[in-house]
């Protein structure tokens, strides 16, 4: 193996602990991908509006029962009560599943009970009353369509701090994107406003075009035909598919710890937890596409 192969050089730095993302009704879809991710891998389950509380403990439980680490998602604006967050927390306790949560503020215009925002969840102390230790918040190197960035920045600060307030440890997982230069901007800003939290770096999974661009689409991010073309698709060929590889490559190549900080990898699968996991271990092994 040629010394600057992917797998010592800087794009499997960046891989080293990389975190996937699951939904509720992905458990057969863990199974299958289970023997391809390395053991104590972390695995979020997202926090869906059309699934329920048992199903994303179940999902949880079946990442901690396959050896990896369960980070269950709470969407502040979906909590219909403190009650609703003390159940699902007592719950993930009882699997193991409680120790790393990822908060989220939620996609309903009007929260539906007593939380506007993740901010309001961390602040009521409760998530170490349950045994949570990491907490996760996000972050949007281009933005968020409904939010304007003065309010994402102060956001993110005050979330970061409030978690360290509270005794607990906080992460940042960013939006996913198609192009390495809004992410490396956003990082160096970030440390300039003195967040020195580790960040993951939200990257799709290899998946369809069409699908690609349809979850761009629904969450704001951008795909110009310059940034897609750059990462490997052409917006007039909706048939194939694409993987970060170009993304993740070029992201490796820009990173300067003393600018950027730390920076791991979430890979966000959309359905393809399986093709997912197979193509960060070929990308691992060899850096080319399987
Ligand atoms: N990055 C990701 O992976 C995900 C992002 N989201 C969505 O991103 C948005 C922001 O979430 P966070 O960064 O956690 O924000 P946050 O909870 O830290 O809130 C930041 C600011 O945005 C406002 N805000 C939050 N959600 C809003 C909404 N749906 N509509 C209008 N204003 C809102 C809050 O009142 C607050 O002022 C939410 O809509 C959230 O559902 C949802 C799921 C996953
Ligand atoms: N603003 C915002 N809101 C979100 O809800 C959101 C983001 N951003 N960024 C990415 C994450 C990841 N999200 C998702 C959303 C849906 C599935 C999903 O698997 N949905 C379908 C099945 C897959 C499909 O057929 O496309 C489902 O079961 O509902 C996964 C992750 C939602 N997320």
């Amino acid at each position: 193996m040629p010394i600057d192969s992917p797998r010592t050089g800087p794009a499997a730095a960046l891989l080293r602990d990389f975190s996937l993302e699951m939904t509720g009704k992905d458990v057969p879809a863990l199974e299958e991908a289970a023997a391809v991710v390395p053991s104590g891998t972390r695995v979020n389950v997202t926090f869906l509006g059309n699934e329920d509380l048992a199903m994303r403990v179940a999902a949880a439980r079946a990442v901690r029962e396959h050896g990896f680490v369960p980070v269950p998602h709470l969407s502040a604006r979906r909590l219909r009560s403190q009650a609703e967050l003390e159940e699902f927390l007592e719950a993930l306790a009882e699997v193991g599943a409680a120790e790393h949560v990822f908060v989220v503020g939620g996609d309903p215009e009007t929260p539906e009970g007593p939380y506007e925002d993740s901010l309001s969840v961390i602040r009521t102390g409760v998530l170490q009353r349950h045994g949570v230790r990491g907490v996760g918040v996000s972050g949007y190197p281009e933005g968020h369509p409904g939010i304007d960035d003065a309010t994402l920045w102060s956001a993110l600060t005050d979330k970061t701090a409030a978690i360290r307030e509270q005794g607990l440890e906080p992460e940042v997982i960013t939006q996913f994107g198609f192009d390495k230069d809004p992410v490396l901007k956003w990082l160096a800003e970030l440390r300039r406003r003195g967040v020195d939290a580790p960040v993951r770096v939200g990257v799709p999974g290899p998946a369809g075009v069409k699908r690609l661009l349809g979850y761009a689409r629904r969450f704001g991010v951008g795909t110009s035909a310059g940034i897609v073309q750059k990462y490997g698709f052409s917006l007039t060929n909706l048939l194939g598919t694409a993987g970060p590889d170009r993304f993740l490559r070029d992201l490796a190549a820009g990173h300067d710890p003393a600018v950027h900080g730390r920076v791991l990898l979430h890979f966000y699968t959309f359905g393809g937890l399986r093709a997912t996991a197979e193509w960060i271990r070929e990308f691992g092994a060899d850096g080319r596409t399987p």
